[in-house]
């Protein structure tokens, strides 16, 4: 073997997963490289370049790429524009591709492959994946695959990417190629060269020759959608859904909040009786386990509401509920794109922001980047929750509704309408055009438990990790700066009063009295701007330190007692509308490359919070007659 032989050999080929969306690219990486990286049932989940290896089982290593699905290499939004900058190797930094492997929803090559045929333009090696065999079997579509390999002049493997061992004949096929020096990608503009007719009228003669369909496929999926995009059913059908999850969200999670609370009260008493007095059982008890319990109540509940976005989205209905709430949207100038962006900001803002990147019109992008943190976030769900349990009884209201459950719908419901009015002036400002709605609705599928436990796990992980570093740390320091210094001499406030957060909050209680807030809530408001949730656990902690052990594990009663319902609501109220996140104003300036935008934001979402509470909270002084 001469020398240049040696070093071909021994360099590790890279390859690309390329094809339109959602026809299982990242469900393929992640059985390839074991990652864990977001699969779900709707175009558009991956707007990242992923990058990762894997050996394959003749021992040889490969670099893979996981990329943002595209229907075309003429790219219309951002992140179909990733695609074609790393694949025509215009990306600085990017080694070349060695091969393109390009997936293919075998159920509906008439869409596929006209990508596939403009990607052969280029010139590169290409393997043909035809992915979701399973589908088209049970559908009655037969695909010969040595006619069409023979047709597109590629090697083509069929594969089952959400099945152990389905992507067994793509490995067998990389290990049978031979890379020799990477080959340079032909110039995007070969793949203009040919007029879209002659492309298409391509693809209809390879269908003729390479498949059939045999009998009736009973297209379920048709017969779904007659009844949940029926123009009256469909939305009712929608609403109920959401409703169904909030009563879920609270009458579903007590009897497990019970429990982890039960828990970290017992953990308290424990470590208290075992510390004795002191400086160190402060810390401990009321500062750790205390800040840091309140906040772990949460998870149940974030459990239950990830349940219900992951199943929807598993299962294919959410871009049937983009397309049910176009018409909604249109009629504040949003485009029906925005939906998906804006509901996975109900995760988190972050997330939902950075996908903003697949809205082509870069007006319709930016208020959707801007309205987005109004969707209630998972991180407000302990706050929402906490308050709710504090002020609104638990009741039964028409026999069947938690109203519980219908304060955090009226909460919900709050910032989303307050975000449509918010893209309604946006928009005003400018000349607007509707645009029709173009998203391909997926196949429904049945929910697969396995993805669905894992997706749980993944977010149980997300929130617990988050609980025990951030929370953590800000717990402690909060407990350091409510500590110290001590109360003085003939002191009538409890210590913490005096404390350095007791200055901050007395402080702040000047802007913030209005609004009704006293000090301990302005004391928990400055560490919650690094998360919101850290406000639940700075309240926790400030209870603690002000009322002794028996607050560190029943917060709920405490708020309860000490503030009044008008402070509460108020309260309530501030969470929908403050920018409490510096990360997602971060996220703000690196998406839109503008800091003002984030600014912009902030100063806006104030505002809002700031009028919003006030008026809440007199109106409510006004009722209650105080
Ligand atoms: N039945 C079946 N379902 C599959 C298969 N591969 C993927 N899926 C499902 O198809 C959906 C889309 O999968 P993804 O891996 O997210 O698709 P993608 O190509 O990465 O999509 P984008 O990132 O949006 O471009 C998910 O619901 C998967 O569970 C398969 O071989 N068989
Ligand atoms: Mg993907």
């Amino acid at each position: 073997m001469g020398v240049m032989e040696q070093q071909v050999a021994s360099r590790t080929p890279l390859v690309a997963l390329l094809g339109n969306p959602n026809c299982g690219k990242t469900a393929l990486f992640n059985r390839l490289t074991g990652s864990r990286q977001k699969v779900a049932n709707y175009a558009g989940v991956t707007i990242e370049r992923k990058e990762g290896s894997f050996t394959s089982p003749a021992g040889r290593s490969f670099r893979v790429l996981d990329l943002p699905g595209a229907y075309s290499l003429n790219a219309q939004t951002p992140d179909e524009g990733i695609t074609r900058d790393v694949v025509a190797g215009l990306r600085a930094g990017e080694a070349p591709l060695d091969a393109i492997l390009c997936v293919v929803n075998a159920t509906n090559l008439r869409l596929n492959l006209r990508l596939v045929l403009e990607l052969r333009r280029l010139g590169l090696p290409m393997v043909l994946v035809l992915n979701m065999v399973d589908v088209a079997r049970k559908r009655g579509i037969a695909i010969d695959t040595a006619k069409l390999s023979s047709e597109l002049g590629m090697p083509v493997v069929e594969t089952v990417a959400i099945q152990a061992g389905g992507e067994a004949a793509l490995l067998a096929e990389l290990d049978g190629m031979q890379f020799s020096a990477p080959v340079k990608a032909k110039p995007l503009s070969a793949i203009d060269a040919v007029p879209v007719e002659e492309t298409q009228r391509e693809v209809r003669r390879i269908l003729d020759v390479a498949v059939s369909t045999s009998g009736d496929s009973g297209n379920l999926t048709e017969k779904i959608d007659n009844v949940v995009l029926h123009p009256v059913l469909g939305p009712v059908i929608l609403a109920a859904l959401m409703f169904l999850i909030f009563q879920a969200v609270f009458s579903w999670a007590g009897l497990p909040m019970d429990l982890i609370e039960a828990g970290v009260g017992r953990l308290g008493e424990l470590v208290g009786a075992w510390l004795g007095e002191g400086m160190l059982h402060s810390l401990i008890v009321d500062g750790i386990i205390a800040g840091v319990g309140s906040v772990l109540v949460f998870l149940p509940q974030i459990l239950i509401l990830f349940f219900f976005i992951l199943l929807l989205e598993d299962v294919g209905y959410l871009p049937r509920a983009a397309f049910l709430l176009d018409r909604v949207m249109g009629s504040v100038g949003l485009s029906g794109r925005a939906f998906l962006p804006l509901l996975s900001s109900f995760a988190c803002a972050i997330p939902g922001i950075m996908a903003a990147r697949t809205i082509q019109n870069p007006r319709d992008r930016l208020v959707t980047i801007m309205i987005a943190p109004l969707m209630t976030c998972s991180a407000r769900l302990p706050v929402y929750a906490l308050l709710i349990a504090a002020f609104i009884p638990d009741r039964t209201v028409a026999s069947v509704l938690n109203l519980q459950g219908l304060v955090l719908f009226v909460l919900y419901m709050a910032g989303i309408l307050s975000a449509m009015a918010v893209a309604w002036i946006m928009k005003r400002r400018s000349e607007y055009k509707q645009q029709a709605l173009m998203l391909e609705l997926p196949a429904y599928h049945w929910p697969q438990p396995r993805a669905l436990a894992s997706g749980l796990w993944e977010r149980a992980k997300i929130f617990l990790m988050r609980v025990g570093t951030l929370i953590l740390t800000m717990m402690i320091m909060l407990w350091l700066l409510s500590s110290f210094p001590g109360a003085p001499e003939g002191a009538t406030h409890p210590p913490i009063y005096y404390s350095v957060a007791g200055l901050i909050g007395r402080g702040l209680e000047f802007i913030l009295a209005p609004i009704g807030f006293g000090w301990e809530i302005a004391i928990a408001l400055v560490p919650g701007m690094a998360a919101r949730e850290v406000a639940v656990g700075a309240l926790g902690t400030v209870y603690a330190l002000s009322g002794g052990d028996e607050a560190a594990n029943t917060l709920a009663p405490l708020i309860a007692q000490s503030w009044s319902l008008a402070t509460g609501l108020s309260l309530l109220t501030w969470y929908v509308y403050a920018p409490h996140c510096l990360p997602t104003l971060a996220t703000v300036a690196r998406e839109t490359g503008n800091r003002r935008y984030a600014w912009i934001m902030a100063g806006y979402m104030f505002a809002l919070a700031y009028v919003a509470a006030f008026i809440v909270y007199r109106t409510t002084l006004y009722f209650t007659g105080a």
